[in-house]
């Protein structure tokens, strides 16, 4: 199994001392099995009877001391090897395009990640040693008896058949099952942390959680699936564990039968019992794990299914940048194969420039800085940063190069120091000074009585946008790329902050390639360039100045902002 690659010795180990100690638990029902045939044999010597009782506390305790051993064992390597998946997840994460990430919910991504692969830890820690250990010992046992007379040891075998065949009918459809139960699950997951992220308009809109449909039918569904399957195997899996244990049934009359006829001895009778017995105590053991096994393989399924999404096609060797110009060449790209979302861009922002995005709502101004971001892979027509195609260049390359400010700068819930490093791991504190104060954040961080120190809270809830904003600012300083992207970057400032936030941002674009999407015009009439798009296509082109002499679409949306301005200041 790949899951378990890199940890075969531990497996090992963990199953060896499990059988160890499942065969030391045996040994009482040998040593019980003596000690009848010597009184049956009128054996009054106290001290023949000795080493079987000391026989009978060591197996007990011994088999103890053995599964204790191996459980601790077992669990090291549970643990270890949930670390390993959940750090291959992250990282895959990190490799995937964000359609194939947001194909999941947050609320998905973290019930798989976090609950159902702790799940795992009962099946690696308990299944594997224990039921090959407890299915060993008995196939042992068994084979015993029938060294001893084989008549009882086909006696003792007759409850199988039927057992397996009311075990066949619990397993039917059971995968199907199984993962109908895990996807309402996932589902009832995601919308409870809808419900409670949305909480705020659920009670405005004065809805509550029996009102808020989603919610309902996830619940419901989650205990229909529950339901259903509890009903449709409840009868098979009473069945299957009592008949297989049943064994005395038919071992108890046919070697009291041999007995009477003679063709048995009185030790191998007792014996043979006692054995048939003690053999079908762990195979009970094993059984009662199958459910388990059945669970787990739906989630290395899932976990196979992640690591085989494909990674963004990137490059492998960095590569040596001359320059920092970024060119979009008929770039035509899709979110979802049925609607293109740009159609044949073509653009080039260059060097030691600011060049604007500006257009209506749904235009696909933030798909283009997005792009160059390397959240997707371009497939027609190429991105190149300086002459090198971005599909070329390692992804970490990509990232290094490039700086990206959004509307929503997601902070860790930490502390405002810790979010800063984020961007430069060893950063002095005069360094992160100098960034804040360049990014005007300075003064509210010193403001704040913790300071730097002052945990954000989830995604930074402890702060406004525009602290958010100014936050992200700074971490592009320390970062320091030589290409920035500010996807309205002001979008959370007052107008008394919004010249603040605009001379940090003049700041930060000395000498760096500078592509900024804006909806208030009065922030670009500098921009060296400014990119109209509409519908996905790029309609115009020029400085402020060109693009109003023009008398297009640019100057439609410059009357019209400037005309809300003045109502504004009405
Ligand atoms: N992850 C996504 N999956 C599918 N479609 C998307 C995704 N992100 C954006 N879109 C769609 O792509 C189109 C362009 O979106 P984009 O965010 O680039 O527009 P925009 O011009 O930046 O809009 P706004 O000014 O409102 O932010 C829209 O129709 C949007 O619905």
């Amino acid at each position: 199994m790949d899951i378990l690659k890199g940890h075969k010795s531990k497996i090992f180990a963990a199953v060896f001392i499990a059988i160890i100690g499942v065969g030391f638990g045996v040994i009482p029902y040998f040593s019980v099995a003596a000690i009848i045939n010597n009184l049956v044999a009128k054996n009054a010597n106290l001290n023949n009877y000795y080493p079987y009782i000391f026989a009978v506390f060591v197996g007990f305790l011994a088999s103890i001391l053995f599964h204790e051993i191996s459980t601790i064992i077992s669990h090291n390597l549970a643990y270890r090897i949930i670390e390993d998946k959940r750090k291959l997840l992250a990282d895959k994460l990190s490799k995937i395009s964000m359609g194939e990430v947001e194909r999941k919910s947050s609320g998905q991504w973290s019930q798989f990640m976090v609950e159902t692969l702790d799940k795992m830890e009962k099946p690696i820690a308990h299944v594997i040693p224990e039921v090959i250990a407890n299915i060993f010992i008995p196939i042992v046992l068994i084979i015993t008896i029938f060294i001893m007379d084989w008549r009882i040891g086909i006696a003792n075998l007759l409850t199988i058949p039927l057992g397996l065949l009311f075990s066949m009918l619990m397993m039917r459809g059971y995968e199907e099952k199984s993962k109908r139960y895990q996807e309402a699950a996932k589902a009832m997951n995601t919308t409870m942390v809808e419900y409670v992220n949305g909480i705020k308009v659920i009670k405005a809109f004065n809805k509550s959680a029996s009102s808020f449909g989603k919610f309902r039918k996830t619940v419901e569904e989650n205990k229909n699936a529950m339901l259903d399957w509890y009903l449709s195997v409840c009868f098979s899996m009473t069945a299957t564990m009592e008949t297989i244990p049943s064994t005395m049934v038919f071992v108890l009359p046919a070697s009291l039968y041999f007995f009477m006829k003679g063709s048995v001895e009185v030790g191998t009778l007792i014996t043979c019992i006692l054995l048939s017995y003690a053999s079908y105590k762990p195979l009970i053991k094993a059984m009662s794990h199958m459910e388990t096994i059945a669970n787990i393989k739906v989630v290395f399924e899932e976990i196979k299914k992640i690591m085989e999404i494909p990674n963004l096609k990137r490059g492998e060797e960095v590569r040596d940048i001359k320059s920092y110009d970024v060119e979009f060449k008929d770039v035509t790209f899709a979110y979802e194969e049925s609607k293109n979302v740009l159609n044949n861009i073509s653009f080039k922002a260059n060097e030691n420039e600011l060049t604007a995005i500006v257009g209506n709502s749904g235009s696909g101004k933030s798909t283009i800085t997005k792009l160059i971001a390397g959240f997707w892979n371009v497939s027609n027509g190429e991105i190149l940063i300086g002459k090198t195609n971005l599909n070329e260049l390692p992804l970490k390359q990509n990232m290094e190069l490039v700086s990206y400010v959004s509307q929503e700068n997601f902070l860790f819930n930490k502390t405002i120091l810790e979010n800063l490093k984020m961007a430069k791991e060893d950063a002095s504190m005069d360094e992160i000074k100098e960034a804040c104060e360049k990014a005007s954040c300075y003064n509210f961080i010193k403001g704040l009585p913790n300071g730097y120190e002052t945990i954000v809270g989830k995604g930074g809830a402890n702060l406004s946008g525009g602290e958010k904003q100014r936050i992200a600012i700074a971490r592009c300083f320390l970062k320091n790329s030589p290409i920035v992207l500010l996807d309205e970057a002001t979008a959370y400032s007052d107008p008394d902050n919004e010249s603040v936030i605009q001379q940090s941002i003049d700041k930060l674009i000395k000498d760096k390639t500078v592509i900024m999407v804006a909806h208030r015009l009065s922030t670009i009439v500098n921009a060296n360039k400014i990119i109209v798009v509409d519908n996905g296509e790029i309609v115009e082109e020029g400085s402020h100045k060109q693009l109003l002499e023009l008398n297009g679409r640019y100057k439609k949306m410059w009357d019209a902002y400037t005309e809300s301005k003045e109502i504004e200041v009405i």
